[in-house]
């Protein structure tokens, strides 16, 4: 069949895409093979989310000794589960957002969808499963899976819930947190689970190849995480390369580079994601078929295949939701024939939901002075902010600002403490609309507030 639009992926950005373009009245073709939603509503930032609330109610429970009395804590992850099950993914079943997407008007195929070449009249051919159709234009949104790293031995392990090996696809649908639990990696993933699951009384042992923890961070993030990771009882082991899996013991054993191993119940494979864009025909429409990521422009479109998109993960902007719902709605808007509003990546802002939590807008220290910047950085710690004081236990953490001082403006930022993942949203803002440092001086900040460590470490600035 012919459509105007055809969408390969339905999660957070394909099925954006698709559904407005259908609600519009053009005739739209989305496939998945999987579950319409994607990664995060099943299997990423919203389940993900719901264990690391659990997991900081629990904390904050264990803070009231020396605060406000009392307290005493039966952690039990059957009640997260749970609500992972009901409540987010009702029970890894799309139904409803399939409903919802066909009511948009738009075709749904399950099924896998690759590039096919093109017909005569210059459409894209695709193909569906078993059936072929045609566009003028179509949208890769594919996303990534899962990486599973060249280790010895790790191939040889099943991986699923019940197996001993997961990843985040798995852990996700565990009815119960394990008695341990070997991560490997130490990225956003890990950091995020690592510390869920250990608060829920798993033993916590994570593994990561490089000398710090997040380290698309500011070093200083990784180190703060590393100390509250000890304190919490998580065996942090950095600049460790895993050399074998295995079963054995009570469930798998990891030997590590140095001789050492470690044996727990399960191994959540943590290290990184694999673009799904194998096995999807670019070689048909002139593409490299081993791309790992999608080059585009501003309206989203493939330079030199003419009526091809890509959003997403797949394109290599920034692996987060928001980046790929952002990108569906310019490029909604350049399908459409609106105005598009599309702002750049300078201030592409995401966070890290541990605790304390990370957040972070534009770019690093380092990577200012590498653009060639002249660079001026101004640092806050959280406890020594009136408010991060007062907080006490809990109030680990830092704001750092990173100027361009030949234009007087903030280039990066980074926010680690309790709610860092909100107070970076005022960062975006200056980073995004090039406020002046001059002007944020000028600025009311409310006392006694967190988000007043960002005047306190404007003040900083030298
Ligand atoms: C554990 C975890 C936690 C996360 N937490 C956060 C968070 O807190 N905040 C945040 O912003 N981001 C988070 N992310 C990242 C976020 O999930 C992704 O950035 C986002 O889902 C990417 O969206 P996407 O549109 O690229 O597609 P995806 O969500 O990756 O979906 C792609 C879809 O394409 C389908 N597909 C693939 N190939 C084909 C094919 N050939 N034919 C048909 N269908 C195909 C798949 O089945 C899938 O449904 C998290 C990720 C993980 C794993
Ligand atoms: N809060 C959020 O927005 C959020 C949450 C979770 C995931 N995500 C996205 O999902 C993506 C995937 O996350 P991830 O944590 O899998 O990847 P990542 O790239 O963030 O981290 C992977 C880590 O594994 C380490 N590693 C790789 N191979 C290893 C080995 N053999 N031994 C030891 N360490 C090894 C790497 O050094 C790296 O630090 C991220 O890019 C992230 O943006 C976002």
């Amino acid at each position: 069949m012919d459509y105007d639009l055809i969408v390969l992926g339905l999660g957070p950005g394909g099925e954006a895409v698709a559904g407005s373009v259908a609600e519009a009245g053009r005739s739209v073709l989305g496939v998945d093979e999987r579950l319409v939603g994607g990664e995060c509503p099943y299997f990423g930032c919203i389940p993900s989310k719901m264990i690391l609330r659990g997991a900081e109610v629990l904390a904050e429970s264990r803070r009231v000794d020396g605060l406000a009395g009392r307290a005493q804590d039966t952690p039990d992850f059957a009640v997260v589960a749970r609500r992972i099950r009901t409540e987010a993914t009702d029970d890894w079943d799309d139904a409803v957002a399939v409903e919802r997407f066909e009511g948009q008007g738009a075709t749904f195929s399950r099924s896998h969808g690759r590039l096919a070449g093109r017909t005569d009249d210059g459409r894209l051919r695709v193909e569906a499963g078993e059936e072929t159709h045609t566009a003028s234009r179509v949208v890769i949104a594919t996303g990534t899976r899962p990486a599973l790293p060249p280790v010895t031995g790790l191939a040889d392990l099943a991986v699923g819930v019940d197996d001993l090996v997961w990843t985040n696809r798995e852990v996700l649908r565990t009815p119960q947190a394990p008695e341990s639990l070997v991560v490997l990696g130490g990225g956003v993933i890990s950091c995020e689970l690592a510390q869920g699951f250990a608060r829920f009384g798993t033993g916590v042992t994570l593994i990561e190849g490089g000398s710090r923890l997040l380290g698309r961070e500011e070093p200083e993030a990784g180190e703060v995480l590393s100390a509250v990771f000890e304190r919490e009882g998580i065996d942090v082991r950095l600049g460790s390369q895993v050399q074998t899996v295995a079963a054995g013991g009570k469930g798998v054993v990891v030997t590590l580079a140095d001789g050492s191993s470690v044996t727990a119940a399960k191994l959540l494979v943590a290290a990184g994601r694999t673009t799904n864009l194998d096995h999807l025909g670019l070689e048909t429409v002139g593409l490299d078929p081993q791309a790992t990521t999608l080059d585009i422009d501003e309206h989203m479109a493939v330079p030199g295949v003419d009526g091809l998109f890509a959003i997403g993960d797949v394109t290599g902007k920034g692996p987060f939701t928001h980046v790929s719902v952002w990108q569906a709605r310019v490029l909604t808007q350049h399908l459409l024939g609106q105005d598009e509003e599309f702002g750049g990546y300078d201030a592409l802002a995401w966070a890290t939901f541990t605790d304390p939590e990370v957040g972070r807008v534009g770019k690093t220290e380092q990577e200012a002075r590498d653009a060639g910047s002249n660079v001026r950085v101004g640092v806050q710690q959280i406890a020594s902010n009136s408010r991060g004081w007062i907080h006490g236990p809990g109030n680990d953490g830092f704001v750092k600002v990173v100027e361009d001082a030949d234009r007087g403006v903030l280039v990066g930022a980074t926010v680690v403490g309790p709610y860092g993942g909100e107070i970076i949203g005022m960062l975006t803002v200056a980073v995004h609309a090039e406020v002046p440092v001059a002007t944020l001086r000028t600025m009311h900040y409310v006392f006694p507030t967190l988000h007043r460590a960002v005047l306190e470490a404007v003040q900083a600035l030298a």
